[in-house]
Formats: structure tokens, sequence, C-alpha cells
């Protein structure tokens, strides 16, 4: 019955079982193509992606509210995560068995710090800059690849927050905390082609031959062990003493249990943002330069009013650059499909199928993000889009159009209770980097260049092009 139910869903790609093989090789560079290709056969309609990680059914516009309301009873996040990822066999049971991390720190304790962490990121990022784009005496200028750069930035502010210094300057950790995700997240896909029983033992053979895992874990150690040695919290000054507040006592006594947990967060922290942070440089290179002055007057203006301070409420009155980045996650998907969730009971979707337990769906963000019902002229890259939207009194429809703020029209960060928890403090990091940049540089491309070369998909995934280079050119300090 199950199998009559689901094939009632139509299929993108080719038809027949060698059109179905095409289309999960098509997918494994290529599931945007494949989205697009499906959402506009079936005009937003739910339809059904092959890929190497399984089918995906795509459901569109009519399903959005369904899932946002979702409480994990029906369509359920935690388990396709599980199933998805494999955080269990990779960092621990104890990281979904006792998801504290989750629960307590980011949804609520970190939000409610970020106002301290602030400051310190931006001396983090002032003391970083220079050694990320090294300028060599007697130039101006200095040409750097981008995404990789960025990546390793982020990696370091980030981890000021994280665990503070002098760990967040552990160039060796912050080497191998980078590679974990470049690592996991093909390592997940590989290892689900294994049968359950053997996925520990390939991870661990995959480990001690080539993991950065590990070597991560075991050098972020003794910098979380400084934190419950000397950590006061009550007063806590990274978020990894907002953890101890939480951790279970076994925790808290098995160092690599906890140092685990702090790198698969660290993980979920750096690429995301890295990505933006990429992408936003980019678009800024290709701006016309009175738009970029604007974005620095306002900046400049904000870090004023706060004394010459770079804080929380100076960072608040970064309209245009909230924006441009808001702009950015719409116009610069990345993933193909998100917000995946597993049914665990029978389920009718808005075309009345009904999808059995087990079905794996999803949202498509760049189809939805490209709606003409929503966004008007949606193929422009706009980069003040969302201010042009705001009255300037701070009502509720003001709020609506901020980078942070989730909706159904809007899914970079997800929805519902599952939406991104890290994203107040992934906004701050990514504008405090942005910030610092735009304050002491001029952006432009390599000679020959004039826009960022085609981004690079695998899977789900969608990346800035990894060999892509930027221009920097010191300017006096605004
Ligand atoms: C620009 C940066 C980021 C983007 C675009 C992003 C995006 C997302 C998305 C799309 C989800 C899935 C939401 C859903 O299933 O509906 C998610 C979940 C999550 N993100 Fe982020 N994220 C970012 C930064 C961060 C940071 C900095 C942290 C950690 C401090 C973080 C921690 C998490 C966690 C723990 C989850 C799982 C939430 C849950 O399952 O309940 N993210 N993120």
């Amino acid at each position: 019955t199950n199998q009559r139910k689901r094939a009632k869903l139509p299929r993108v790609g080719r038809a027949g079982p060698f059109g179905y093989a095409w289309t999960v090789l098509r997918s494994v560079l290529d599931s945007d193509g494949l989205v697009e290709e499906g959402w506009a056969k079936y005009g937003g309609k739910p339809f059904v992606l092959p890929s190497m990680s399984g089918e995906w059914i795509v459901l569109g516009p009519d399903d959005i509210e369904q899932l946002r309301r979702s409480d994990d009873t029906v369509f359920n996040a935690p388990e396709r995560a599980k199933a998805l990822f494999l955080p269990n066999t990779m960092f621990g049971n104890h990281l979904t068995d006792h998801p504290y991390h989750l629960e307590t720190i980011i949804r609520s304790d970190l939000t409610k710090s970020l106002h301290s962490l602030v400051p310190e990121m931006h001396e983090e990022a002032q003391l970083a800059i220079p050694d990320h784009i090294p300028i060599i005496s007697g130039q101006t200028s200095a040409t750097i690849p981008l995404f990789s750069t960025m990546v390793h930035l982020i990696a370091r502010v980030s981890n000021r927050a994280m665990i503070g210094a002098p760990g967040c300057r552990d160039e060796k950790f912050l080497q191998y905390q980078v590679s974990v995700a470049e690592e996991v997240i093909p390592m997940s896909q590989i290892l689900n082609w294994f049968p359950a029983a053997l996925r520990p033992v390939v991870w661990k053979l995959f480990c001690v031959t080539l993991g950065a895992k590990d070597r991560a874990v075991k050098l972020i150690g003794p910098y979380v062990k400084a934190r419950i040695d000397y950590a006061q919290q009550d007063n806590p000054s990274t978020i990894v003493d907002l953890l101890l507040r939480y951790a279970p006592e076994e925790e808290i006594k098995n160092l690599p249990m906890l140092a685990a947990r702090v790198v698969h967060l660290n993980m979920a922290a750096t690429h995301t943002s890295g990505i933006f942070t990429t992408h936003a440089l980019f678009e800024l290179a290709r701006l016309p330069p009175e738009q970029v002055e604007m974005v620095r007057t306002e900046i400049a203006a904000a870090i004023a009013s706060e004394g010459g301070v770079l804080n929380k409420t100076a960072v608040g009155k970064f309209y245009l650059l909230d924006s441009l980045l808001k702009e950015i996650g719409r116009f610069h998907s990345l993933f193909a499909v998100g917000s995946s969730r597993v049914t665990l009971k029978e389920a009718v979707i808005s075309d009345g199928t009904v999808l059995p337990p087990g079905s794996v769906v999803a949202l498509a963000p760049k189809p939805m993000h490209n709606n003409p019902k929503t966004y008007s002229d949606p193929e422009t890259f706009d980069p003040f889009r969302f201010t042009k939207l705001r009255t300037g009194a701070g009502t509720a429809a003001d709020i609506q159009q901020s980078f942070t703020t989730l909706s159904n029209d809007y899914i970079v960060f997800g929805i519902g209770k599952h939406g991104c928890p890290g994203r107040f403090f992934a906004a701050l990091k990514i504008k405090v980097v942005l910030a610092e940049l735009l304050l002491n540089y001029d952006f432009s491309f390599p000679e020959g260049a004039s826009h960022a070369p085609k981004p690079f998909s695998f899977n789900i995934f969608t990346v800035p092009n990894p060999t892509a280079k930027l221009v920097f050119t010191k300017r006096q300090r605004f």
C-alpha cells in the first residue's frame, strides 16, 4: 500500500530505471538544477527528488505552514538529522541523547550573553584580519582566496566566543576544526552506504588514518579543561562556560565527551557563517562604490553613536548590512533542499497524498526565494531590498524584514521549532567581521574578473567557488 500511495507523487528527472540512475548521478553535482526543474514542471506542488542519500519529497508553499507548526510527532527533525548526518556514529550518542547544548544554551542563554561577546569578537577580528590578509610592506593590497580565508577567520572569531583566548588563536586546532566539517559532511554520506553495524568501524578507521575530528577534540581539550577549572559560571565569558552550567557530571569528568560536543557545535557555527561572509564580500566588490559607501557610512555612524565602541547596540543599527545579508541568503542558497523531516506516522500533504511513516520531506529554498509572488524582480540582486520595506518606526512589520526573523517566505535559517538557534550569534559575528573589513579595506576582483565564478555544488550543499580570489586594498580607517 505504501508503495502505491508514494507512487502517486511525480518524480523529477529521466524516466525508467536507467533514467533513475542517471538522475541520482546528476543529483551529486546538480541537485539545484533538478529541484528547479521539478518546481517548474509540477508548479511548486510536491515531487520526488532522487539522490545518493535516498529520495526526498520536495514540498512547496502549500505545505510549509504544516511543517512550521510541526512538533516532531509526525514530521520529525531530530530523527532525520540523526539519519542524515550520523552524529551518533561520528561524535557519540551523548550528543543526541541529551542535547542540552540545543535546548538550554543556544536557544536562550547564548542569545542573552551576546551583549558581552560582541566587543570580544570585534577585538578578535581586529587582531586576526591582518594575519589573514597579509599586505607585504611597500604594497597597498593583497589578493587572497576568499572562501578558505573567510572560513578560517570566522573559525577564530567564533572560537573567541566559544572557548576564549588563547585557544581561539591555536592555529593547529583551528585547522583541524575547519577540516572537521569538510570531512564529516561527505563522510556521513559515505557511511550511509554501509550497513549500520559496520559504520562505527569504517568511521574509526577513517579517524585514525585521515580524520580531523579526533585531532580537533584532542587539541581543544586543554582549553575546555581550563574553562572547567577556572570558569566563573555565574559570570560566563564563553559559550563553553554556558555549556558547563548544564553539562551532566559524567560529561564534565569525561573531557573527550564534552570536547566532542564543542567541536560539533563549532562545526555548525563555522562554514555556514564563512559562506555568508564570502558571498557578501563578492557582492560588495560588484556594487557601485557609492552603495558600498552608504553601507560603510551607516556602520561608522552606528559605532560613533555608541561612543566609538562596536557593541551589540551598534550592530543593531547596521540596517543596510542587515539587508545585504538577508538578500545574500535569498539569492545564494546554501542547500538545494533543507529543513528536512522524517514522518513518524502517516501524514497527509497538501495535494492529498498520504505519506507512509519513514518518508523524507524537505523544502526547496531557491525556488521559494525566487517566487515573484513574494519578491518583486526576484532575479535581481538588490542589496537594499529589505531596508526599502522598512518604515523606520521599528514596528513588527519592520522586524519582519530583519535577517534573523524566520518566516514562511524566508527559509534560510529553516522553520518552526527547529529553525536555527544559532542565527543571532551567526548574524552578529558575520556583521562584526564585515564591518571591520569594510572600515579598513576596499574590495575588487583580480584583473580580468568582474564577478565571482559559479558556486560549487555537492549533493544538497552549495558553497562559493573555493578557488575564487578577491583583492583587498587598505584604506584610511573610516
Ligand atoms: C549564517 C549562518 C547559519 C545558517 C545559514 C544556518 C542555517 C541553519 C538551518 C537551515 C538549520 C536547519 C533548520 C531547520 O531544520 O528548519 C540550522 C540548524 C541548526 N543550527 Fe544553524 N545556521 C547558521 C549558523 C549557526 C551557528 C553559528 C550555530 C551555533 C552556534 C548554529 C547551530 C545550529 C543548530 C544546533 C541547529 C539544529 C537545530 C535543531 O535541530 O533544533 N547554526 N541552521
